[in-house]
């Protein structure tokens, strides 16, 4: 599926040893901080994307935001990135909202993912390499489940009616190790996160749906599971293992996808690969509105293009999104905004200097406080002590101006 138009990255000079060589971010799994990305060659990164309805709330750009990032801070190392990212373009919770809405399921994927591309493309988030949707990759679940067969994870609930395919997780090599909960709070998370633990025939109540049997006026695919279609985590870890293989560099997504959904793929592909599915799990935390996350199903929602229509200018929404560390949960509220269109006033206030203070110890600020587990406050806070001092000091330095707007573009995604 076709993503969005790229994102011009201008390449900066490189930086000294003074900034760390590497990038480091904190991986669910290990708990800790760790390396990210090889020394030299090309980054492998997943990450989910939306389920496409409600898109694009500032939940979502907030993830898509911190993964840009991710990929920029790469870019700037020297690195290739082969960044994947899927659409669940069918699943039961945009089925139920099409026919709460009466619309065709199809139409309301459409729409909902050119809304999305046209978000991305304001916020001047770069477009993955691979932009996979569920429908279109029905083909490579099935021959997932077909190579799972063999390893006996794989069965068929004993249920005339609805024979569907089942994952045995917790027979699973490896199952638990992203979340490390313990099972009373899987279960607990499971059920509220789209899970049928309750379900009887299942052989263990955290065995996830692989192939769920066509229903009534639900849409199916013909497969040798039988007619229907696939359940919502293989379908990652089939595209993730189809384009990326095993052991890739990041698994990416919100802190609401740590359990079920990271959890159930990172075992199904363990299962069938036999070496973990990516080296770390980062999640993003949760945007919320009035103290509440901000999700489809609460409806509590703020769209990137109300924003827009209201006049907010892309740039003020990326950069009141950056300004929150990726691993915090915060609260979106009005004045964020407001405090970023300032920010970027009097960045953009600059411009029209001929000469600056030097550029080069902010660049290196910027880039460390990036590589150190993608401390974008503090890299925006380097800039405004530049634009402040530059304002207030005489300088003769006539290359810094346009040496910070390539360095605020290239690692900020910030277009001045
Ligand atoms: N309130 C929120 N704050 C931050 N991120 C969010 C929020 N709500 C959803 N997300 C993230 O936005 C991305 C898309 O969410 S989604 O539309 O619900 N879709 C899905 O979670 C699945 N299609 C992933 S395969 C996910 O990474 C999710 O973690
Ligand atoms: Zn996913």
């Amino acid at each position: 599926m076709y993503a969005w138009a790229p994102v011009a990255v201008p390449s900066l000079p490189k930086s000294d040893d003074s900034v760390p060589g590497r990038l480091t971010l904190f991986d669910t799994a290990a708990q800790s901080l760790t390396e990210v990305g090889p020394n030299d060659g090309a980054a492998r990164m997943y990450v989910c994307g939306i389920t496409p309805y409600d898109a694009t709330h500032l939940g979502h750009a907030n993830t898509y935001v911190t993964f840009d990032l991710v990929q920029r801070v790469w870019l700037d190392l020297g690195l290739d990135v082969d960044y994947t990212q899927n659409v669940t373009d069918v699943d039961d919770p945009l089925l139920e909202r099409a026919a709460e809405t009466g619309q065709e399921w199809e139409e309301l994927a459409e729409d909902q993912i050119e809304l999305f591309r046209s978000d991305m493309q304001d916020l001047r988030v770069i477009p993955p390499r691979h932009y996979i949707g569920a429908v279109e990759s029905i083909s490579c679940v099935i021959d997932l489940i077909e190579q799972l067969l063999p390893s006996g994870l794989v069965y068929q609930v004993d249920d005339d009616q609805h024979p569907d395919w089942y994952f045995n997780t917790v027979g699973a090599e490896g199952f638990g190790g992203v979340s490390n909960l313990d099972e009373s709070r899987m279960i607990e998370l499971f059920r509220e996160n789209g899970g049928d633990p309750d379900r009887p025939g299942k052989r263990h109540p955290l065995d996830c749906l692989v192939w769920r049997f066509a229903r009534p006026d639900e849409p199916s695919w013909t497969s040798s599971l039988g007619a229907g279609r696939p359940g919502w985590h293989i379908e990652c870890t089939a595209i993730a293992m189809r384009y990326l293989g095993p052991n890739f560099d990041v698994q990416g997504g919100g802190s609401d996808l740590v359990f079920p959904h990271h959890e159930m793929c990172a075992a199904e592909a363990i299962a069938a690969a036999h070496e973990p599915m990516a080296e770390a799990f980062v999640h993003s935390g949760m945007v919320g509105l009035d103290g509440e996350k901000m999700s489809k199903s609460k409806g509590n929602l703020e769209l990137v293009s109300r924003l827009r229509h209201a006049g907010a200018d892309p740039m003020a929404i990326r950069l009141a999104l950056m300004d929150n560390h990726y691993r915090s949960n915060w609260d979106w509220t009005p004045d964020k905004l407001e405090r970023a269109t300032e920010r970027l006033t009097a960045w953009r206030g600059v411009l029209n200097n001929a000469t600056a203070m030097p550029a080069g110890e902010t660049i290196a600020a910027m880039r460390t406080a990036l590589r150190n587990d993608l401390n974008a406050p503090a890299a925006l806070a380097t800039v405004d002590a530049w634009v402040a001092a530059s304002m207030a000091i005489e300088s003769d330095d006539t290359s810094a101006v346009s040496d910070m707007v390539q360095a605020i573009d290239a690692l900020l995604g910030i277009k001045l």
